[in-house]
């Protein structure tokens, strides 16, 4: 992935929103003070439980929801100084599969280039259909079209202009594996051959853990953790060792402290333990000094649903 070192695509500083109450409710504060810098040429997760701002953040950056407080740079571009500048940086495939049953995938394409000024001569209205894959349903009307290929027309609006920044609301939600690889491959594309930066949410943990290089966590309106996947994965401590002993293994013996073991059905040894506590090695010496003959041996590491559990539970 091609990273320009210092350099963000987004920079949030100090970002509120308070909704006014709905029918007597209180006023509800769906962000409140958030910082956040997203580097150019990343694919950057934004994750977090229902509720917790996400949408209404990217519908912020789409210049769809007026922010309450704060600054939101796009491209270098502020949004309240440079309107137009910051506008156009960025593409956004939202959630909702609104689209007007009576365009069809090609007019939709020329109306929204239309709307963000694209000239005739510079319209890809051709290429994008061919990214997208509905290039044989290219004057068919939107009615016709199925779920997925609804979605990927969607996808196709988000790139008319161009932009240096594609932002995917929960891009893959209800969607069928094939098309899930299908807007996957793509967007790596877009990443790897165009310095696209990409910004997803999703629901989808694992997607995040594949995909993206960094991730944000939001939780109830703040931000509550930011940084590599890599080292979001890393900061969990519990590890799970499993052995499958050659013959048997006594019932009971010495193991290091803070070490829990359970024995599977099938003979197997499976070892919890926490790596501030012990390492690998010392369970592998208390095995071997039970007389236990090490047949195989696997580490199950922990995922980022398990990250995700951890910080965003009881918070
Ligand atoms: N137009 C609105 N008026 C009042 N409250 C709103 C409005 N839009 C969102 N909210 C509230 O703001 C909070 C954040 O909502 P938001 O949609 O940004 O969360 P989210 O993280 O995107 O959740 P989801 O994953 O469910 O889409 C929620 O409590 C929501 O009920």
């Amino acid at each position: 992935m091609s990273h320009d070192i210092g350099r963000n695509a987004i920079e949030i500083e100090a970002l509120r929103k308070t909704y006014a109450g709905r029918a007597g409710q209180p006023p509800k504060e769906a962000l409140k003070g958030v910082d956040l810098c997203i580097p150019q040429g990343s694919i950057f997760g934004l994750l977090g439980p229902n509720g917790a701002g996400k949408s209404t953040m990217i519908n912020i950056l789409a210049g769809l929801v007026i922010k309450t407080s704060g600054r939101v740079k796009i491209w270098g571009f502020d949004q309240d100084v440079n309107p137009r500048q910051s506008r156009a940086a960025i593409g956004v495939m939202p959630q909702e599969l609104n689209l007007d049953p009576f365009f069809t995938p090609r007019g939709a394409l020329e109306v929204q280039a239309g709307l963000y000024g694209v000239p005739k001569r510079d319209r890809r209205t051709d290429e994008i259909l061919e990214l997208i894959g509905l290039s044989d349903k290219a004057d068919a009307y939107a009615r016709t079209l199925s779920g997925g290929m609804r979605r990927r027309l969607l996808l196709g609006k988000a790139l008319v202009h161009n932009p240096q920044i594609l932002v995917l609301d929960e891009p893959t939600a209800g969607v069928d594996i094939e098309l899930r690889q299908m807007l996957w491959t793509n967007v790596r594309k877009l990443n790897e051959e165009r310095g696209m930066t990409i910004i997803l949410t999703t629901h989808y943990l694992e997607e995040a853990q594949e995909m993206c290089d960094e991730i944000a966590i939001i939780n109830h309106g703040a931000l509550i953790k930011r940084d590599t996947t890599k080292n979001l994965l890393g900061l969990m401590d519990a590890k799970t060792l499993v052995i499958e002993p050659e013959g048997g293994a006594p019932e009971v013996f010495d193991l290091p402290d803070g070490v829990k073991m359970e024995r599977r059905r099938d003979g197997a040894l499976v070892f919890d333990y926490s790596r501030g506590q012990c390492s690998a090695n010392a369970i592998f010496d208390a095995v071997k000094a039970a007389g236990i003959i090490i047949g195989d041996v696997r580490t199950m590491e922990p995922d980022l649903e398990d990250v995700f559990v951890e910080l965003t539970s009881g918070k």
